[in-house]
């Protein structure tokens, strides 16, 4: 017998990759699927690619529905997940996939999400220092944003290290549709998506306040794309140096960060990342160099937005507090092609 794990919001994309990797996962089982208009129906009808599934049906999501469940993961609207966590009882671990835990400042909270701030709960990004322990050691755990996990992990490392200026941080990425959920937007039909990459949202995104509040940048200009892919996410973060270390030094900066990290890979020298690389993985991919044209650092990341973006991210946590071998469950090996 495994930890028996429930799944909220399961009929959507983060939380079928959640049903995906729960159902190869050595030491969890899935003891309830939860959806909301969906409700009633099979997880399979959602999900015709969890055929392990058949027969498994999608409750509603009501707190009575978790009764049997030791650690629920919540892969619901983002203002939705206070009010479910509020009615599980106290021993009941929890990984939240949505923002409503993620940020510190109430203010933060307010200028770009509707509704009350739920508060702050341990911050699930284990590859940040300190975090890997703050995560076993908590009950209630709030997994980080899909473009927020992008930009962190090239970027919080150069900041802590000293060698890239928080003032003057610049952040572009690109992601794929299903970062953007499974209910119908007309901005996401085929006929507007496919043939495109455009911009969006740019210089009011809502994890601008924690990319900073992650990494420690205090002036960010961010600006996502949309691009014509499934899942994925390309981030490019650009930094002014704080001083004269070259591409090798800001190399070994991330060289060191993450030589035990068994999720994220410096690619060789001149290799630059690719998400396609990434693809139904936990897996995170890092460039870096330094542009001596235009004075900055320059770090490239891939990520898989469900994988290491959200549902794998949410099982290392879960792997972390239920104390599992962090890796369980998880592969940094993609699909390919
Ligand atoms: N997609 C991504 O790349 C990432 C997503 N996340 C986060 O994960 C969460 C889910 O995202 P995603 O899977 O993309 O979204 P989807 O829109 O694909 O899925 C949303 C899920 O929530 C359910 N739901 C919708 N409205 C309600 C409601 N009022 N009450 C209860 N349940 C409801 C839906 O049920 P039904 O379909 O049955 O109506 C569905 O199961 C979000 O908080 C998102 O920010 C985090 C990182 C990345
Ligand atoms: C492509 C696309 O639309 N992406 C979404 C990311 C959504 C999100 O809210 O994701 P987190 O749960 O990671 O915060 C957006 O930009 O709003």
């Amino acid at each position: 017998m495994g930890v028996r794990v429930a799944v909220a919001g399961a009929s959507g994309y983060a939380g079928g990759e959640l049903l995906r990797l729960i159902a190869g996962h050595p030491g969890l089982d899935l003891v309830a699927a939860t959806g909301d208009s969906s409700a009633g129906r099979a997880v399979t009808d959602l999900h015709p690619h969890l055929a392990t599934l058949a027969g498994v049906p999608l409750r509603p999501t009501a707190p009575e529905e978790f009764a049997d469940a030791e650690l629920v993961f919540l892969a619901l609207p983002h203002g939705h997940s206070a009010a479910l966590a509020a009615a599980l009882p106290a021993g009941v671990k929890v990984v939240d996939l949505g923002a409503d835990h993620r940020l510190v400042d109430p203010a933060d909270w307010h200028r770009y999400y509707p509704g009350e701030h739920a508060g702050r709960w341990t911050y699930g990004l284990p590859e940040l220092p300190g975090q890997r322990a703050a995560i076993a050691a908590a009950d209630r755990v709030a997994a980080t944003g899909c473009y927020v996990v992008a930009s962190t992990l090239p970027l919080a490392p150069l900041i802590a290290a000293g060698v890239a200026d928080p003032d003057d941080v610049v952040v572009v990425a690109a992601s794929g549709t299903s970062g953007a959920g499974r209910s119908p937007k007309p901005h996401l039909l085929g006929s507007e998506v496919l043939n495109d990459v455009s911009a969006y949202k740019v210089g009011t995104h809502q994890h601008t306040p924690e990319i900073k509040q992650a990494t420690g940048a205090r002036s960010l200009s961010f600006t996502p794309l949309l691009a014509p892919m499934p899942r994925g996410i390309l981030a490019t973060v650009t930094a002014r140096p704080t001083g004269t270390a070259g591409a090798g030094e800001v190399r070994q900066v991330l060289a060191e960060a993450y030589a035990d990290e068994p999720f994220v890979s410096l690619l060789p020298d001149g290799t630059w990342p690719h998400t396609a690389a990434t693809f139904g993985s936990n897996g995170c991919q890092l460039q870096i160099t330094i542009d001596a044209d235009a004075g900055r650092i320059v770090a490239v990341s891939a990520i898989d937005n469900l994988g290491k973006g959200a549902a794998g991210q949410a099982v290392q946590c879960a792997n972390l507090m239920l104390g599992l071998p962090e890796t369980a469950g998880l592969t940094a090996n993609g699909v390919a092609p």
